[in-house]
């Protein structure tokens, strides 16, 4: 389905982006990251598949995923242990130097976000990523430009899945749920589109982990952005 059989009349508005596995493939400064970090702990290394399907619920999140060596790790331990404060700080001091080195952005990604403001639609990122990354990797893949407003993962109290990111965005841009779509490739976009009341288009080609992107309501699931047009 197109943005404008989603829409019809009320479109142009505004479209929210997830960042990584949506925009940008980044898992591979990711991995060398959440690697490089492994490997100043002595740990074994986890490599990019696994990595992929950690990422998605933000860099703290991320760094537990690792050093529990499983997407299954659960939210129980304190958030003050010593040995996740020191993985987190040099998984940022590496992500710092990696980020974007290696990362491209997908193949639909660019036709579909000059289409879009080409209609006068306004675009932002909502990502889980730590606001400090964000803006460098969109500079680094030339896609700041797009963008009215970039909301990360610290930026509020809360990230996705809980929808107050989407509607700040939302509302920051003049949109209503009527005229905003959110997309994405997580769990994480889809639920927070669909507690924010917003419809919610999806990727195939991203981190999502677990049950089929197909299968967690999104009102559209593509196989690229250039699909939308
Ligand atoms: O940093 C993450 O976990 C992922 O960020 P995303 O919300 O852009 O997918
Ligand atoms: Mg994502």
């Amino acid at each position: 389905m197109s943005l404008n059989g989603l829409f019809n009349a009320r479109w142009p508005g505004v479209a929210l982006f997830d960042l990584d596995g949506t925009l940008v493939d980044s898992a591979p400064d990711l991995a060398a990251a959440v690697d490089q970090m492994l490997e100043q702990l002595s740990r074994p290394a986890a490599g990019i598949d696994k990595v992929r399907q950690w990422v998605g619920n933000g860099a703290a999140i991320l760094v537990r995923r690792a050093l529990a060596n499983s997407v299954d790790w659960e939210p129980v331990d304190s958030k003050n242990d010593a040995l996740f404060n020191d993985a987190l700080a040099i998984f940022y001091q590496a992500y710092t130097q990696l980020n974007g080195q290696h990362s491209v952005v997908y193949d639909g990604v660019e036709e579909c976000l000059r289409r879009l403001a080409e209609q006068g639609c306004r675009l932002a990122v909502v990502t889980n990523k730590p606001e400090q990354f964000v803006a460098p990797l969109l500079e680094h893949m030339g896609l700041e430009h797009w963008f009215d407003l970039t909301i990360g993962g610290d930026t509020l109290a809360v990230k996705k899945p809980d929808p107050a990111p989407l509607r700040h965005a939302m509302e920051a841009l003049d949109g209503t749920p009527g005229t905003t779509v959110m997309v994405g490739d997580s769990a994480a976009d889809i639920n927070a589109a669909l507690a924010a009341g917003i419809p919610c288009v999806a990727v195939r080609y991203g981190y999502n982990y677990g049950p089929p992107v197909d299968s967690l309501g999104a009102d559209t699931v593509v196989d690229s952005l250039a699909e939308l047009l």
